[in-house]
Protein backbone atom coordinates (compact mmCIF):
# COMPACT_ATOMS: atom_id res chain seq x y z
CA UNK A 1 0.00 0.00 0.00
CA UNK A 2 1.79 2.93 -1.21
CA UNK A 3 1.41 6.56 0.09
CA UNK A 4 2.95 10.15 -0.70
CA UNK A 5 2.78 13.28 1.33
CA UNK A 6 4.20 16.56 0.83
CA UNK A 7 4.91 18.70 3.55
CA UNK A 8 5.82 22.59 3.54
CA UNK A 9 7.86 24.00 6.06
CA UNK A 10 8.69 27.90 6.23
CA UNK A 11 11.66 28.47 8.71
CA UNK A 12 13.32 31.65 9.84
CA UNK A 13 16.84 32.47 8.62
CA UNK A 14 19.19 35.26 8.02
CA UNK A 15 21.39 34.18 4.37
CA UNK A 16 24.05 36.66 5.67
CA UNK A 17 26.61 37.20 2.94
CA UNK A 18 26.13 33.73 2.02
CA UNK A 19 23.83 34.62 -0.68
CA UNK A 20 25.24 38.40 -1.79
CA UNK A 21 22.70 39.70 -3.39
CA UNK A 22 19.61 38.56 -1.90
CA UNK A 23 19.38 38.14 1.73
CA UNK A 24 17.01 35.74 2.54
CA UNK A 25 15.08 36.40 6.18
CA UNK A 26 12.91 32.79 5.59
CA UNK A 27 13.22 29.32 3.91
CA UNK A 28 10.73 27.56 2.78
CA UNK A 29 10.41 24.27 1.27
CA UNK A 30 9.13 20.62 0.48
CA UNK A 31 9.38 17.37 2.73
CA UNK A 32 8.46 14.80 0.11
CA UNK A 33 7.30 11.43 2.50
CA UNK A 34 6.76 8.65 0.45
CA UNK A 35 5.42 4.90 2.36
CA UNK A 36 5.25 1.57 0.46
CA UNK A 37 4.32 -0.74 3.47
CA UNK A 38 6.34 -0.33 6.18
CA UNK A 39 8.95 1.43 4.12
CA UNK A 40 9.32 4.93 4.43
CA UNK A 41 11.76 6.94 2.38
CA UNK A 42 11.80 11.46 2.73
CA UNK A 43 14.01 14.31 0.89
CA UNK A 44 13.51 17.62 0.96
CA UNK A 45 12.44 19.57 -2.27
CA UNK A 46 13.90 23.73 -1.76
CA UNK A 47 14.71 25.05 -4.45
CA UNK A 48 16.54 28.09 -3.49
CA UNK A 49 15.25 31.93 -4.73
CA UNK A 50 18.32 33.29 -6.53
CA UNK A 51 19.94 30.30 -7.44
CA UNK A 52 17.13 27.86 -8.32
CA UNK A 53 15.35 28.75 -11.57
CA UNK A 54 12.42 27.09 -10.12
CA UNK A 55 10.18 28.99 -7.79
CA UNK A 56 8.56 26.75 -4.60
CA UNK A 57 5.13 26.87 -6.20
CA UNK A 58 6.35 25.12 -9.42
CA UNK A 59 8.71 22.95 -7.53
CA UNK A 60 5.45 21.54 -5.41
CA UNK A 61 3.24 21.62 -8.70
CA UNK A 62 6.20 19.09 -10.82
CA UNK A 63 5.92 16.86 -6.98
CA UNK A 64 2.55 16.36 -7.33
CA UNK A 65 2.80 15.31 -10.62
CA UNK A 66 5.46 12.80 -10.14
CA UNK A 67 4.31 11.59 -6.88
CA UNK A 68 0.56 10.88 -8.69
CA UNK A 69 2.58 8.72 -11.27
CA UNK A 70 4.91 7.08 -8.73
CA UNK A 71 1.41 5.89 -6.95
CA UNK A 72 0.42 4.29 -10.29
CA UNK A 73 3.79 2.53 -10.54
CA UNK A 74 4.63 5.05 -13.98
CA UNK A 75 8.21 5.56 -14.90
CA UNK A 76 9.76 9.18 -13.64
CA UNK A 77 11.17 10.85 -16.29
CA UNK A 78 14.21 12.37 -14.07
CA UNK A 79 15.70 14.43 -17.16
CA UNK A 80 12.54 16.45 -17.85
CA UNK A 81 12.47 17.25 -13.93
CA UNK A 82 13.53 20.78 -11.57
CA UNK A 83 16.85 20.04 -10.00
CA UNK A 84 15.52 20.50 -6.95
CA UNK A 85 12.75 18.20 -7.40
CA UNK A 86 14.60 15.42 -9.02
CA UNK A 87 17.15 15.69 -6.18
CA UNK A 88 14.41 15.68 -3.00
CA UNK A 89 12.49 13.03 -5.00
CA UNK A 90 15.49 10.97 -5.92
CA UNK A 91 16.54 10.47 -2.30
CA UNK A 92 13.13 9.90 -0.93
CA UNK A 93 13.12 6.53 -3.32
CA UNK A 94 16.47 5.73 -2.70
CA UNK A 95 15.42 6.21 1.40
CA UNK A 96 12.76 4.33 0.64
CA UNK A 97 14.82 1.66 -1.27
CA UNK A 98 17.17 1.51 1.66
CA UNK A 99 19.77 2.47 -0.72
CA UNK A 100 21.44 5.59 1.49
CA UNK A 101 23.54 4.21 4.24
CA UNK A 102 22.56 5.13 7.62
CA UNK A 103 25.81 7.13 8.50
CA UNK A 104 26.61 10.79 7.81
CA UNK A 105 29.47 12.71 7.84
CA UNK A 106 28.67 15.90 9.58
CA UNK A 107 32.41 17.25 9.63
CA UNK A 108 31.43 19.64 7.61
CA UNK A 109 34.42 22.25 6.86
CA UNK A 110 33.50 25.72 9.02
CA UNK A 111 32.36 28.70 6.82
CA UNK A 112 34.33 31.42 8.71
CA UNK A 113 33.39 35.46 8.08
CA UNK A 114 37.11 36.51 8.43
CA UNK A 115 37.37 36.62 12.16
CA UNK A 116 40.03 34.59 13.31
CA UNK A 117 39.59 34.43 17.11
CA UNK A 118 35.91 33.09 15.85
CA UNK A 119 37.87 30.42 13.20
CA UNK A 120 40.67 29.22 15.48
CA UNK A 121 37.57 28.26 18.09
CA UNK A 122 35.92 26.16 15.45
CA UNK A 123 38.97 24.53 14.28
CA UNK A 124 40.34 23.72 17.73
CA UNK A 125 36.96 21.19 17.78
CA UNK A 126 37.59 19.91 14.54
CA UNK A 127 39.42 16.05 14.56
CA UNK A 128 41.64 15.32 12.02
CA UNK A 129 42.31 17.69 9.15
CA UNK A 130 42.19 21.29 9.44
CA UNK A 131 40.08 22.76 6.80
CA UNK A 132 38.26 26.36 6.66
CA UNK A 133 36.14 27.80 4.07
CA UNK A 134 36.04 31.40 3.05
CA UNK A 135 34.25 33.96 1.28
CA UNK A 136 36.02 36.13 -0.67
CA UNK A 137 35.29 38.30 -3.84
CA UNK A 138 33.10 40.29 -1.16
CA UNK A 139 35.30 43.71 -0.57
CA UNK A 140 39.00 44.64 -1.60
CA UNK A 141 40.57 41.71 -3.62
CA UNK A 142 43.60 43.26 -1.96
CA UNK A 143 41.96 42.39 1.85
CA UNK A 144 41.21 39.00 0.80
CA UNK A 145 44.65 38.18 0.17
CA UNK A 146 46.13 39.89 3.53
CA UNK A 147 43.11 37.48 5.26
CA UNK A 148 44.19 34.44 3.28
CA UNK A 149 47.38 34.92 4.24
CA UNK A 150 46.66 35.96 8.04
CA UNK A 151 44.81 31.94 8.99
CA UNK A 152 48.15 30.58 6.88
CA UNK A 153 50.23 32.22 9.16
CA UNK A 154 48.46 32.05 12.28
CA UNK A 155 47.07 28.43 11.63
CA UNK A 156 50.64 26.61 10.43
CA UNK A 157 48.11 23.18 10.23
CA UNK A 158 45.41 24.98 8.43
CA UNK A 159 44.34 24.63 4.42
CA UNK A 160 41.41 26.78 3.00
CA UNK A 161 39.04 26.52 0.86
CA UNK A 162 38.08 29.97 -1.02
CA UNK A 163 34.86 31.11 -3.36
CA UNK A 164 34.97 34.29 -5.08
CA UNK A 165 31.37 33.32 -6.93
CA UNK A 166 32.75 34.69 -9.99
CA UNK A 167 33.19 38.38 -8.53
CA UNK A 168 37.00 38.67 -9.53
CA UNK A 169 37.92 40.37 -13.28
CA UNK A 170 41.51 39.15 -13.70
CA UNK A 171 43.23 41.81 -12.81
CA UNK A 172 41.53 41.69 -9.44
CA UNK A 173 41.99 38.27 -9.34
CA UNK A 174 45.61 38.64 -9.79
CA UNK A 175 45.67 41.73 -7.21
CA UNK A 176 44.57 38.63 -5.01
CA UNK A 177 47.45 36.43 -5.77
CA UNK A 178 49.60 38.90 -5.93
CA UNK A 179 49.22 39.68 -1.85
CA UNK A 180 49.09 35.56 -0.95
CA UNK A 181 52.53 34.55 0.06
CA UNK A 182 53.78 32.53 -2.62
CA UNK A 183 54.52 29.57 -0.01
CA UNK A 184 51.27 29.71 1.20
CA UNK A 185 49.71 28.82 -2.04
CA UNK A 186 49.65 25.47 -2.17
CA UNK A 187 47.85 25.07 1.22
CA UNK A 188 44.54 26.64 -0.63
CA UNK A 189 43.14 23.44 -1.52
CA UNK A 190 41.30 25.32 -4.03
CA UNK A 191 39.51 28.50 -4.92
CA UNK A 192 35.96 28.41 -6.19
CA UNK A 193 35.33 29.98 -9.07
CA UNK A 194 37.44 33.01 -9.55
CA UNK A 195 36.49 35.00 -12.14
CA UNK A 196 33.49 35.57 -14.50
CA UNK A 197 33.72 33.01 -17.03
CA UNK A 198 35.80 29.03 -16.21
CA UNK A 199 38.67 29.92 -18.82
CA UNK A 200 39.75 32.94 -16.99
CA UNK A 201 40.01 30.94 -14.05
CA UNK A 202 41.93 28.11 -15.79
CA UNK A 203 44.05 30.85 -16.70
CA UNK A 204 44.09 32.40 -13.23
CA UNK A 205 45.02 28.84 -12.02
CA UNK A 206 47.72 28.80 -14.61
CA UNK A 207 49.20 31.79 -13.99
CA UNK A 208 48.97 31.77 -10.22
CA UNK A 209 49.55 28.10 -9.64
CA UNK A 210 46.40 28.34 -7.09
CA UNK A 211 44.27 25.27 -8.03
CA UNK A 212 40.74 25.79 -8.68
CA UNK A 213 37.28 24.40 -8.17
CA UNK A 214 33.64 24.50 -10.35
CA UNK A 215 30.73 25.22 -8.21
CA UNK A 216 28.52 27.59 -10.56
CA UNK A 217 30.45 26.06 -13.83
CA UNK A 218 28.68 22.84 -13.55
CA UNK A 219 25.65 24.67 -13.72
CA UNK A 220 26.67 26.49 -17.30
CA UNK A 221 24.10 25.21 -20.48
CA UNK A 222 25.99 22.37 -21.99
CA UNK A 223 28.16 21.56 -19.66
CA UNK A 224 30.58 18.43 -19.62
CA UNK A 225 33.26 17.81 -17.05
CA UNK A 226 36.64 18.03 -18.60
CA UNK A 227 40.49 17.07 -16.97
CA UNK A 228 42.18 20.79 -17.26
CA UNK A 229 45.36 21.71 -15.44
CA UNK A 230 44.18 23.82 -12.02
CA UNK A 231 41.47 22.67 -11.72
CA UNK A 232 41.64 20.47 -8.40
CA UNK A 233 37.98 19.94 -7.63
CA UNK A 234 34.14 19.72 -8.41
CA UNK A 235 31.75 21.42 -5.52
CA UNK A 236 28.14 19.55 -6.23
CA UNK A 237 25.34 21.09 -4.44
CA UNK A 238 22.71 18.79 -5.06
CA UNK A 239 19.64 20.37 -5.06
CA UNK A 240 20.66 22.50 -7.71
CA UNK A 241 22.53 19.73 -9.98
CA UNK A 242 18.99 17.20 -10.09
CA UNK A 243 18.85 13.40 -9.06
CA UNK A 244 20.90 11.50 -7.06
CA UNK A 245 22.00 9.73 -9.97
CA UNK A 246 23.01 12.77 -11.81
CA UNK A 247 24.83 13.43 -8.48
CA UNK A 248 26.76 9.78 -9.02
CA UNK A 249 27.75 10.50 -12.28
CA UNK A 250 29.16 14.24 -11.04
CA UNK A 251 31.41 12.18 -8.42
CA UNK A 252 32.55 9.51 -10.49
CA UNK A 253 33.19 11.06 -13.57
CA UNK A 254 35.76 14.02 -11.22
CA UNK A 255 37.34 10.79 -9.27
CA UNK A 256 38.06 8.83 -12.25
CA UNK A 257 40.05 12.04 -13.55
CA UNK A 258 41.48 12.49 -9.59
CA UNK A 259 39.27 15.26 -9.21
CA UNK A 260 37.62 15.90 -5.44
CA UNK A 261 34.36 16.02 -5.38
CA UNK A 262 32.63 18.10 -2.60
CA UNK A 263 29.33 17.77 -1.99
CA UNK A 264 28.12 20.30 -0.27
CA UNK A 265 24.62 22.77 1.09
CA UNK A 266 22.17 25.09 -0.71
CA UNK A 267 21.16 26.09 2.64
CA UNK A 268 18.76 23.26 3.25
CA UNK A 269 16.99 22.57 6.70
CA UNK A 270 19.30 20.78 9.13
CA UNK A 271 16.73 17.59 7.82
CA UNK A 272 17.87 18.53 4.34
CA UNK A 273 21.77 18.80 5.78
CA UNK A 274 21.44 15.42 7.07
CA UNK A 275 20.58 13.63 4.24
CA UNK A 276 23.38 15.29 2.14
CA UNK A 277 26.02 14.28 5.02
CA UNK A 278 24.67 10.36 4.73
CA UNK A 279 25.20 10.99 0.97
CA UNK A 280 28.85 12.09 1.29
CA UNK A 281 29.58 10.04 3.50
CA UNK A 282 28.75 7.56 1.38
CA UNK A 283 29.18 8.83 -1.99
CA UNK A 284 32.64 10.84 -1.34
CA UNK A 285 34.13 9.48 1.94
CA UNK A 286 37.47 10.62 1.25
CA UNK A 287 36.08 14.59 1.08
CA UNK A 288 34.81 16.63 4.29
CA UNK A 289 31.30 18.19 2.54
CA UNK A 290 30.53 21.76 2.47
CA UNK A 291 27.53 21.42 5.43
CA UNK A 292 28.23 24.58 7.86
CA UNK A 293 25.04 26.63 7.39
CA UNK A 294 22.55 25.20 9.49
CA UNK A 295 23.60 28.43 11.51
CA UNK A 296 22.24 30.88 9.43
CA UNK A 297 18.65 29.36 10.35
CA UNK A 298 16.64 30.20 13.44
CA UNK A 299 14.90 26.84 13.94
CA UNK A 300 15.68 23.26 12.57
CA UNK A 301 13.44 20.74 11.35
CA UNK A 302 12.83 17.04 12.05
CA UNK A 303 16.24 15.85 12.38
CA UNK A 304 18.77 17.30 14.39
CA UNK A 305 22.48 18.47 13.01
CA UNK A 306 25.06 17.43 15.14
CA UNK A 307 25.68 20.15 17.96
CA UNK A 308 23.55 22.79 16.83
CA UNK A 309 20.83 23.71 19.98
CA UNK A 310 18.64 25.80 17.43
CA UNK A 311 14.44 25.09 18.23
CA UNK A 312 13.22 22.15 17.04
CA UNK A 313 9.95 22.26 14.13
CA UNK A 314 8.95 19.12 13.35
CA UNK A 315 7.31 17.63 10.39
CA UNK A 316 3.94 17.54 12.42
CA UNK A 317 4.14 21.13 12.82
CA UNK A 318 4.38 21.58 9.03
CA UNK A 319 1.39 22.35 6.92
CA UNK A 320 0.20 19.03 4.85
CA UNK A 321 0.44 20.68 1.34
CA UNK A 322 -1.10 17.56 -0.83
CA UNK A 323 -1.17 13.53 0.01
CA UNK A 324 -2.82 10.73 -2.06
CA UNK A 325 -2.34 7.41 -2.53
CA UNK A 326 -3.57 4.74 -5.14
O1 LIG B 1 29.85 25.26 -0.05
C1 LIG B 1 29.79 25.46 1.18
O2 LIG B 1 30.69 25.14 1.96
C2 LIG B 1 28.60 26.14 1.79
C3 LIG B 1 27.51 26.50 0.85
C4 LIG B 1 27.75 27.74 0.03
O3 LIG B 1 28.78 28.34 0.09
C5 LIG B 1 26.65 28.19 -0.82
C6 LIG B 1 25.36 27.92 -0.41
C7 LIG B 1 24.28 28.30 -1.17
C8 LIG B 1 24.47 28.94 -2.36
C9 LIG B 1 25.76 29.21 -2.82
C10 LIG B 1 26.85 28.83 -2.06
C11 LIG B 1 28.22 29.07 -2.63
O4 LIG B 1 28.97 28.12 -2.82
O5 LIG B 1 28.51 30.22 -2.91
MG1 LIG C 1 30.54 28.09 -4.29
Amino acid sequence: MKQATLYRYSLPMDSGVILRHSRLAQRDGLIVELKDFEKVGRGEIAPLPGFSAETIEQAQTQSELCLAQWLEDGEIDWDSLYPSVAFGLSAALAELDGEIPAEGNFLAVPLCSGDPDELVEKLAELPGEKVAKIKVGLYEPIRDGMVVNMFLEILPDLRLRLDANRQWTPVKAAQFSNYVNPAFRSRIAFLEEPCPTPEQSLEFSKETGIAIAWDETLRDEGFSLECKTGLSAIVIKPTLVGSLKTVKVLVEQAHTMGLEAVISSSIESSFGLNTLARIAQWLTPESVPGLDTVSLFGEQLEQTWPGCELPMKTLTDCEVVWQAHP
